[in-house]
């Protein structure tokens, strides 16, 4: 059983994604960390020095190799879906959940973040909307499921997300064991 996470910065795939790996105990794997490792710098360093077009192309390579052994929980970058190849490859490779925030409530969480480098502009919350509008039906498309994680809390979602899985037969309930009276 495997699991990617997409949606926009801030939508919780990483945050998400480490909780949901440990309830579930299972690997976790966020791809915007070995991005950087492989890389040996911040995303927002090598976007600075190396240009968005070349990040993708690292992304996509990582993309590739996480899918063709798919495992554990994934949280994939916002941006992954922008690249046809990588829809393709998380959909067949993975049960993929999108998680949708409103732009709203992203920018709540991320107004002081200073590491995603899309955001790093004069109006980030006009930037999320644009994100929200152009990405929106590449998330729907690429991903089996959605889960709203605007308002709730993590916890919450962690177990809205397990109940979904153990609904489409993702994942297996543990045994309860014998039932006494
Ligand atoms: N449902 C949530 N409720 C409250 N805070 C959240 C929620 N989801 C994420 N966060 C917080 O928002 C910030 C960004 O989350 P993160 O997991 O890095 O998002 P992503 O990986 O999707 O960009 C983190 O500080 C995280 O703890
Ligand atoms: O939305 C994007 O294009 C990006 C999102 C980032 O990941 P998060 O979604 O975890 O912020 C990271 O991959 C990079 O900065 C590009
Ligand atoms: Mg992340």
């Amino acid at each position: 059983m495997a699991v990617a996470l997409v949606g926009l910065p801030g939508a919780g795939k990483s945050a998400i994604g480490r909780r949901l790996a440990q309830r579930l105990q299972l690997p976790f794997v966020d791809s915007d960390h070995l991005i950087e490792e492989r890389i040996g710098c911040s995303i927002r360093d090598y976007f600075e020095r190396e240009g968005e077009a070349s990040f993708r192309d690292v992304e996509q390579s990582v993309i590739a190799e996480l899918a063709a052994a798919p495992r554990g929980v994934v949280a994939t970058g916002g941006g992954c879906v922008l690249r046809e190849a990588n829809r393709q490859a998380l959909r067949a490779g993975f049960h993929v959940l999108y998680l949708r925030s409103l732009p709203e409530d992203l920018f709540r969480r991320l107004r002081h973040d200073v590491k995603r480098p899309l955001l790093q502009v004069a109006d980030p919350l006009g930037r999320l909307r644009e994100l929200h509008d152009a990405r929106d039906p590449l998330y729907r498309e690429t991903a089996h499921e959605t889960v709203e994680t605007g308002r709730p809390s993590i916890s919450v979602v962690v177990n809205i997300i397990v109940m979904q899985l153990e609904l489409a037969g993702v994942v297996v309930p543990p045994d309860p064991g014998p039932l006494t009276d």
